[in-house]
């Protein structure tokens, strides 16, 4: 399956180094407004995740991979990318900026088969959170980081249990949307300085719960809130159950969970924090030392993800859907 990536910051990064070198995806174009040298210096050298295992350069208008060239473009906008012409089949649409069907659809001509944006869409022909619904249609949204570790984890508790209805609040590392310093944003409290407080932010998890899990709709809510830590996530989810559970069988259903997809699910092995996820793939990590269950159908449970890294690594499981 060929591959194109448009926007290529912290999403993009993680899905090219997660792309490059897998066998059956090839990297066939890269599209950034930024300047070539700058890209292939963010590439190579990561602040949260090191340095790259492959040498990256620039040559002649590419980004070369370990050797492999990439070509390397800056349109500004999905109707102008050269995907089509270089044999791209799925477009990666990483660059926040394009998120509504319309906008992502420039990216659908000639060899353009897919476009999958990685963010919560308003109108995509369909959203998908791998591991708990699918769709071959052109235009995907894969929504958010969040709402992966919430659809399993409520999937999970209503095949055991039923699950009537819940609330979950994602306490999420910040993201290049916010500000390193106070600074205009339309969002007041987006505006406020990333590192320096915890901060309510707008989320789309419930809403990309219920494309995800439509029986969901109306059933549930979700809160953001922003901390100061530049990667991995912490998601609380409460629900109220329709049948009586306790510790053991809420645990085992979700290990349950974790056995039918082992690289999705997975139990923390250790009372961590969220520094040693770091580049963990799993799009859900119980943390089983947090679940309380207050009354037999009240149930509080907590799941770690890496943002980044287990989001890019979704979007790569969904390359390779497509591909088959
Ligand atoms: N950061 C995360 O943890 C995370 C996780 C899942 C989803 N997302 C979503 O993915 C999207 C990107 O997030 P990010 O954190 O990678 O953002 P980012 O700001 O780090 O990266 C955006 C990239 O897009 C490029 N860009 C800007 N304008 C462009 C244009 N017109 N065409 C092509 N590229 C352009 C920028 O130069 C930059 O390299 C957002 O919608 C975000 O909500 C982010």
């Amino acid at each position: 399956m060929r591959i194109a990536i448009n926007g290529l910051g912290r999403v993009g990064r993680q899905v090219l180094r997660r792309i490059h070198g897998v066998p059956g995806l090839e990297l066939v174009g890269v599209n950034d407004p930024a300047d070539a040298a700058t890209l292939a210096h963010l590439v190579t050298y990561d602040s949260v995740h090191g340095k790259a295992p492959f040498p990256v350069e620039v040559q002649a208008g590419h980004l070369v991979l370990d050797g492999l060239p990439v070509p390397l473009s800056a349109a500004p906008d999905p109707a102008r990318t050269p995907f089509g012409d270089l044999g791209a089949e799925v477009v990666l649409e990483c660059s926040g900026r394009f998120t509504r069907r319309a906008e992502a659809a420039g990216h659908l001509r000639g060899s353009v088969r897919h476009v999958v944006i990685s963010a919560p869409s308003p109108d995509a022909d369909a959203t998908v959170v791998p591991g708990v619904n699918a769709s071959r249609r052109e235009v995907l949204s894969a929504a958010c980081p969040a709402t992966h570790a919430l659809s399993l984890l409520v999937g999970a508790l209503d095949a055991a249990f039923g699950v009537e209805a819940g609330l979950a609040t994602a306490v999420e590392s910040y993201g290049n949307d916010q500000r390193i310093l106070d600074l205009p944003h339309a969002d007041p409290r987006m505006a406020r300085a990333a590192a320096m407080s915890m901060i309510p932010a707008p989320t789309d998890m419930a809403r990309c719960l219920g494309e995800a899990l439509p029986w969901t709709r109306g059933r549930f809510e979700a809160l953001a809130v922003r901390v100061p830590t530049p990667d991995v996530s912490i998601l609380d989810l409460g629900a109220t159950l329709r049948t009586d559970a306790d510790l053991e069988s809420v645990h085992a259903a979700l290990r349950r969970a974790g056995d039918g997809a082992p690289g999705l699910v997975q139990f923390l092995e250790a009372p961590l924090v969220s520094v040693d996820l770091r580049g963990r793939e799993a799009s859900c990590i119980v943390d089983p030392w947090l679940t309380r269950i207050h009354a037999p159908r009240f149930v509080k449970v907590f799941a770690w993800y890496d943002n980044e890294a287990a989001y890019a690594a979704r979007l790569r499981d969904l390359c390779l859907e497509l591909a088959r």
